[in-house]
């Protein structure tokens, strides 16, 4: 029975490339996992994934100008939807980029893949 690595020596063209491998962070940032980001869930320690970037808002829970409310609310989960519907301007923008730790895997992205679909109105 012929295994993987004979298969590859007899027809290398059949070989097998994981494609998700091909693939790196734009900026090599850190690559956290919803999992990882899920156990950031408190005042303590708070973490939310904005456009597939995470962010440590721990230190800016109190200085939030819409509140630590919504914040918590958002604590170890996916903040897009509502960080979207507060229409925050340019200045709240500039703030996230304080607090990013790191992107989600490729295989966990919602809106940013390299080199492929994105919504045209995320920020950079
Ligand atoms: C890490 C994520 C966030 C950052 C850095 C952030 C930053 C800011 C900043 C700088 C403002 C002032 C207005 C502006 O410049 O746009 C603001 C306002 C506001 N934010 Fe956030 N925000 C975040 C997440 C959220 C989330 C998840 C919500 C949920 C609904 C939210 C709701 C609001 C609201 C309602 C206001 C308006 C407050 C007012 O005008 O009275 N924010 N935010």
């Amino acid at each position: 029975m012929a295994n993987a690595t004979a298969f590859n020596f007899v027809i290398p063209q059949f070989r097998f490339t994981p494609i998700s491998h091909n693939f790196s962070n734009e900026d090599n940032s850190k690559e956290i996992s919803m999992e990882e980001v899920s156990w950031h869930d408190n005042a303590n320690d708070c973490w939310v994934v904005i456009y597939d970037r995470v962010y440590d808002v721990t230190n800016f829970i109190d200085e939030h100008p819409g509140g630590d409310e919504v914040l918590m609310e958002h604590a170890g989960r996916d903040a897009t939807m509502a960080f979207r519907g507060a229409e925050h301007g340019s200045k709240a923008l500039q703030s996230l980029s304080k607090y990013m730790i790191g992107e989600l895997p490729i295989n966990e992205r919602l809106f940013r893949k390299p080199g492929g679909i994105k919504l045209s109105d995320i920020p950079e």
